[in-house]
């Protein structure tokens, strides 16, 4: 069986974070493993709490897994501070991970930071460049490239700025743009775009996890970028179709593995 490792931040109410990179795992047959940066109290309307993990405990995690079990793929989500990011990068070389997808999380939908406003510089400069793909969302992609971003031009320009911080690949999502959701892929040569229809729903809690770990479990299937990140948008895409309305905020992706029909088991 293909094993892929979170490394991002806990969410208590299940719909994001950690949580939702598990979920996203299992249901497309893969075997998940996570190594917890933060805590977070937090529900369908908003995050009440954060504690972080010492950089110190992350880094012991990320050793336990990778002295003992082979790592397929990795997902990156919430890192919360600059010392917890340079144990990661440092652990990403030491452990020589080629397929690291790292989801630039830094400010929850209900508007709680996740990521401390002065750790953007040691994101871009110990893990960015680390990056088998980067994964930014709009609101993400103009932080870290200075530039508002209002048109798939502007995501394209964008791409390529953050392509130039050294990531292998970049994906600029467009789920907060207006119109069909489309997400731009940029390899440092070409521009692909991943298209499908916007649901409008109001429960897109998770949605960014959910999409970066479907990518990083395809890519520990073997599948390579461009067909990973096409399957993960067609799973994301259903994911959100029967999001779940739970609670009384913004309600998380639901993963059907009983209807993806590429499960192995
Ligand atoms: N309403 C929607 N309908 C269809 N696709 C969507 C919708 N909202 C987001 N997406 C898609 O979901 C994926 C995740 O993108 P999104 O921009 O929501 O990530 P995010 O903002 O990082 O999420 P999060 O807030 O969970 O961090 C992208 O492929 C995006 O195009
Ligand atoms: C722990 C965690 N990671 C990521 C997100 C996505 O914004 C969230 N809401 N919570």
């Amino acid at each position: 069986m293909k094993k892929a490792l979170t490394i991002a931040g806990s969410d208590s109410c299940g719909g994001a974070g950690i949580q939702a990179d598990l979920k996203t795992f299992s249901a497309l047959g893969v075997y998940g493993m996570s190594v917890i940066t933060a805590i977070t109290a937090q529900n369908t309307q908003g995050v009440m709490g954060v504690e972080e993990i010492s950089p110190q405990m992350v880094g012991m995690q990320i050793d336990a897994v990778f002295q003992d079990i082979e790592v397929d793929a990795v997902k990156i989500g919430m890192v919360s501070n600059r010392e917890i990011i340079k144990i990661i990068g440092d652990k990403l070389k030491a452990y020589n991970v080629q397929k690291a997808v790292v989801d630039t999380v830094m400010v929850s939908k209900s508007g709680c930071h996740l990521l401390r406003l002065e750790a953007k510089e040691t994101l871009i400069k110990q893990l960015i460049p680390r990056a088998f793909l980067v994964t930014p969302n709009l609101y993400e992609a103009e932080v870290l490239t200075g530039k508002k971003i209002k048109t798939i031009g502007d995501m394209e320009e964008a791409a390529r700025i953050i392509h130039a911080m050294g990531p292998l690949h970049v994906l600029v999502k467009g789920g907060h743009l207006e119109g069909k959701a489309t997400d731009v892929l940029y390899d440092g040569k070409t521009f692909t775009y991943c298209e499908e229809e916007r649901i409008h729903t109001p429960n897109t809690h998770g949605t960014g996890c959910t999409f970066a770990s479907a990518i990083a479990a395809h890519l520990a299937l073997g599948y390579d970028l461009r067909e990973a990140v096409q399957k993960s948008k067609t799973y994301i895409t259903m994911a959100i179709a029967h999001a779940l309305n739970i609670g009384k905020g913004v309600g998380p992706t639901h993963h059907f593995y009983q209807f993806y029909p590429e499960r192995s088991i």
